[in-house]
């Protein structure tokens, strides 16, 4: 009988909320080891024999990370959030040197949250208003979340192809910014609030009726089986991908 080599796992960020959790999951998960842990002020040398790292840094540091890894040979999920356009472009010029590595970005790695953006997607050509609410704990750096400022960017895209205008909004006095920001055209509103973790509504509107699509993540647990998919999948991945849904069947 063969056995299977199990997968070298670090973690990058794994004195944090999110790394600390990742760093339990892998040491529980039976084809996984843990091999390293690192965070802010650590030494990345060469991760430690790792096969992938996981990122869960900060917003400012995961792509000098991510970087890191990557020059290595390593491939890398990466679960830190503020990945806009720029920073993929960047990702994307430093991964031709190394075609055969996998980085996935994925900013959110809870079943839920991602058929939450699915479904938003799916319902936004029927709407001719759309606002999304994001609450999260006061810990939270960034504003609007990863998942937020996705699922606005996917909807924005979903009624330009449908041909629909800008949303419906007379306002034409709000010095204070009550309403919210914008992402692709999409207002977008962010609650941080003790005792919450990560939760997002998605309101839809249009005559006589509403639509709300919500997602709670009560535990960081939430987000493992997602993290452990991405370990697990990476290497078959070589180049940059977006979302864990490629991941799941979900194209
Ligand atoms: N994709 C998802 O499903 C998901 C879920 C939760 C959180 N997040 C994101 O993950 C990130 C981390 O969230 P968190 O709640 O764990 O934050 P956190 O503040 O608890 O943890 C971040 C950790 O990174 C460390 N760190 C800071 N700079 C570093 C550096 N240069 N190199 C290495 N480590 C460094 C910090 O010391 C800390 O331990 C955020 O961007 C958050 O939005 C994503
Ligand atoms: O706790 C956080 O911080 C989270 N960040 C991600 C985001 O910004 O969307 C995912 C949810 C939790």
């Amino acid at each position: 009988m063969t056995t299977n080599a199990r997968i070298k796992v670090a973690v990058i960020g794994a004195a944090g909320r999110m790394g600390s959790t990742v760093c339990r999951a892998a040491t529980a998960a039976p084809d996984l080891e843990l091999v390293g842990t690192f965070d802010l002020g650590d030494d990345l040398g060469d991760l430690a024999g790792a096969d992938a790292v996981v990122e869960f840094s900060v917003p400012g540091a995961t792509l000098a990370n991510v970087r890191h890894c990557i020059e290595r040979g390593i491939h890398v999920v990466v679960g830190t959030t503020g990945w806009d356009a720029a920073k993929l472009a960047e990702l994307r010029d430093a991964l031709t040197a190394h075609p055969g590595v996998g980085v996935l970005i994925a900013p959110n790695f809870a079943i839920g949250a991602i058929l939450m953006m699915r479904f938003a997607e799916q319902a936004a050509r029927f709407y001719e208003s759309v606002e999304v609410i994001e609450l999260h704990h006061p810990g939270k750096v960034d504003a609007p979340s990863g998942t937020a400022a996705r699922t606005a960017s996917l909807i924005g895209a979903a009624r330009e192809a449908a041909g629909l205008g800008a949303v419906p909004d007379a306002t034409t006095l709000d010095p204070e910014g009550a309403r919210g920001a914008r992402v692709d055209g999409i207002p977008v509103h962010a609650v941080r609030l003790r005792g919450l973790v990560a939760h997002q509504e998605v309101l839809f509107g249009t005559e006589g009726e509403q639509l709300t699509i919500r997602h709670d993540s009560f535990d960081r647990v939430s987000f493992m089986p997602g993290v452990l998919a991405g370990i697990r999948g990476v290497a078959a991945h070589p180049g940059v991908t977006v979302g864990l849904e490629h991941y799941l069947g979900l194209d």
